[in-house]
């Protein structure tokens, strides 16, 4: 009977396509004597080395045959395979199909903050409530909906991609005590999104559904502005306790407003207030008090259309700045973190938040 040492002395004369033989480079497993019968595997690195090695396997088995007391060879090329791909998330897909809206499980609440246009401060006030709403001791989820213009990341001061472990499970991130997650974050910078509404409308509910948002008291959505498939998407999919709509005192403004409210009363969204953003303009220098897009606008309209008026947040350049910097201004203290503090309050006292 042929012995192991044999056998692989004797291999150790055939050599590799790329230098070396296969005792030296280590390609040979699970050598098995029974009797006369010889088994062997060679193991490539890799699949393409493997298709190499053909021949080597044939002077392999010739070899071996060749011993003392060798009645059978069996010799087996293998190859590693490429390691296994981390499993890789993608966002952007075709709605899933669902019945009737659903309760993203541990969140309480709901609101969405929407608005008739661009620009009037709804990415604004939505990181800034979510902070005031955390300083207040709520636990706070903010969701950047706002897929074709994202800011929350810039706003929140946060701009890593969420960890993804499984490829499915979306981890969010934390700031200033807010439980945040954007879309915005899932794309490369600068990538302009150029979905068309069913991608759009997966991507949301992959925001939804996939994000680990945990045990929350109130998630807060920033809805991009204007009527379109993801307010529908949003507010069809999933039990939306009601939407905070923000207008500037501007009349163009508030018209725009009135299209947000007829389309969340067309989906049968309860509005639960309107916020007038860039209401007063203080001097900083002087403390004059000045209307720059008129005053009482959003009031006078909330009471016109019968919604409550949930509050004022004053033009201030700090919002800007910090909206800039990634600190909101409602996560320090003055003037305009006031008039958030009491907006917060006056929707956990509602029951609201
Ligand atoms: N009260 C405020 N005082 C001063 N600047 C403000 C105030 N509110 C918002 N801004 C500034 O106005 C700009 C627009 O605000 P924001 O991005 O929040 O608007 P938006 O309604 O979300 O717009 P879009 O939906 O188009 O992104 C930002 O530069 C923001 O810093």
């Amino acid at each position: 009977m042929p012995t192991r040492d044999a056998i692989t002395e004797a291999l150790r004369s055939v050599a590799l396509p790329d230098g070396g033989n296969l005792v030296s480079r280590d390609v040979l497993r699970a050598l098995t004597v029974e009797g006369d019968a010889v088994r062997f595997v060679l193991e490539a690195p890799d699949p393409e080395m493997a298709r190499r090695m053909e021949p080597v396997r044939e002077a392999a088995e010739a070899v071996v045959r060749a011993l003392p007391g060798v009645g059978s060879v069996s010799v087996v090329l293998t190859a590693h395979g490429p390691a296994p791909k981390p499993p890789s998330l993608k966002i952007g897909q075709h709605p899933q199909s669902q019945a009737g809206p659903q309760k993203i499980a541990g969140v309480d609440r709901i609101l969405a903050v929407g608005s008739g246009k661009g620009g009037v401060g709804k990415s604004t006030i939505s990181s800034n409530l979510a902070v005031a709403l955390a300083r207040a001791g709520r636990r706070v989820g903010l969701l950047d909906a706002d897929i074709y213009g994202p800011s929350q990341p810039r706003m929140m001061g946060v701009a890593k991609r969420p960890a993804s472990p499984d490829g499915k499970t979306i981890i969010p991130l934390e700031a200033h005590g807010v439980t945040f997650m954007s879309i915005g974050l899932m794309l490369k910078e600068g990538e302009a999104v150029v979905w068309r509404g069913p991608m759009l409308m997966g991507a949301l509910q992959q925001m939804l559904g996939q994000v680990a948002w945990g045990e929350l008291d109130v998630l807060i959505v920033d809805l991009p502005p204007g009527t379109g498939d993801v307010q529908l998407t949003l507010c069809q999919k999933s039990h939306v306790t009601g939407a905070l709509i923000v207008s500037t005192p501007q009349d163009v403004a508030l018209l725009d407003a009135r299209r947000a409210i007829d389309m969340f009363g067309k989906l049968k969204t309860p509005i639960l207030g309107l916020i007038e953003n860039m209401s007063t303009y203080v001097c900083p220098n002087c403390g004059h008090e000045a209307h720059i897009f008129g005053h009482g606008g959003v009031s006078a309209e909330a009471a016109r259309l019968n919604v409550p008026f949930l509050g004022e947040i004053p033009l201030s350049l700090d919002v800007r700045l910090a909206g800039d910097t990634g600190t909101p201004v409602a996560a320090g203290d003055g003037l305009v973190a006031e008039a958030y503090r009491r907006l917060a309050e006056r929707l956990i006292g509602g029951g609201m938040a």
